[in-house]
């Protein structure tokens, strides 16, 4: 661990208590195995027979170029991808050991499982900074307003965003910039009590401070949960992750295949195939 990461973990002085004291008592991270997973939208096959092992409490990026299938890998780990029209899957997905696409699986409960954050913020725009992050546990129980008091401090803590809105919290949630709006929805899925966080190019469309937030957010997040991200940014790829997937099409009109798989380390120093070391070092994409 570096001095930025070890400065960083421990915390302002008094924060680290209160970081402890409002975590939630169980340890969350999961991981998914994902065997010769197949997507199809109607008869179009978009990836195809990808085996994938996503580890705990580790950071695992994908990356490559445009279409050959991230978005909707990503999707299917949660069972957002059978929301589009024609939308079906062959293969496995474990979570847990558990497969989610079981018949007797609800999807809704999957998606509280492995929650997601997409690429465009997507605050509730007449809801208050607070009501955005509590938004998706009213569906569940009563809570009292301690409890919520709680759970609304250290989720925007947990996504680094809880010093700039503390005392601004009955705001609207669209009266914050795009990078914090964007942390309200981490916060807004971490809300729930997720296992695994999906993200689909969570900082694309932010400015450089706002994605070293975004980032600085996902270091603190990876100790408590499982994180896959989809990046089009190689150095945020390879400063953040800890594993990384390469998706490649090797002939037009091809499916998706996950080309390579590996510690990014590796991936970026080393890969095994010529054209991840292509694509990581920029000769294509
Ligand atoms: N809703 C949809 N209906 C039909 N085809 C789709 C749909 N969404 C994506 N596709 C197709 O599936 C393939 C994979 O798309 P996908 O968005 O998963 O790729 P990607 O790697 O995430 O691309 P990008 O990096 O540009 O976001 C593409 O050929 C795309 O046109």
């Amino acid at each position: 661990m570096d001095k930025r990461q070890a400065d960083r973990r421990q915390g302002a002085p008094g924060e680290r208590e209160v970081q402890t004291r409002t975590a939630p008592a169980v340890e969350r991270a999961q991981e998914m195995v994902v065997e010769n997973l197949s997507a199809y939208y109607g008869n179009f096959k978009a990836i195809t027979d990808v085996s994938m092992h996503i580890r705990p409490n580790k950071i695992t990026a994908l990356i490559g170029p445009s279409g050959c299938g991230k978005s909707t890998f990503i999707r299917t780990l949660n069972r957002m991808h059978e929301v589009a029209p024609g939308g079906r899957i062959e293969g496995r997905v474990l979570l847990d050991g558990e497969d989610i696409y079981a018949r007797d699986v609800d999807p809704v409960r999957v998606r509280r499982r492995v929650g997601m954050v997409f690429q465009k913020p997507n605050p509730f725009p007449t809801m208050s900074i607070y009501d955005n992050v509590v938004a998706g546990l009213k569906l569940t129980r009563r809570r009292k307003k301690s409890e919520l008091d709680e759970i609304v401090e250290r989720t925007l803590r947990q996504a680094a965003l809880w010093d700039e809105v503390k005392n601004k919290l009955s705001e609207s949630g669209t009266s914050l910039s795009g990078g914090q709006q964007q942390r309200l929805c981490i916060a807004r899925t971490l809300a729930v009590e997720p296992e695994v966080i999906l993200m689909d190019e969570p900082a694309s469309a932010l400015d450089p401070i706002s994605t070293q937030k975004i980032e600085d957010a996902m270091e603190e997040l990876k100790e408590r949960y499982t994180v896959v991200i989809v990046t089009h940014n190689m150095q945020q790829a390879a400063r953040i992750s800890d594993y990384t997937g390469f998706f490649y099409i090797e002939n037009m009109g091809d499916p998706g295949r996950l080309w390579e798989f590996d510690e990014t380390d590796k991936i970026f120093s080393n890969p095994g195939r010529k054209e991840t070391e292509d694509y990581v070092t920029g000769r294509f994409g």
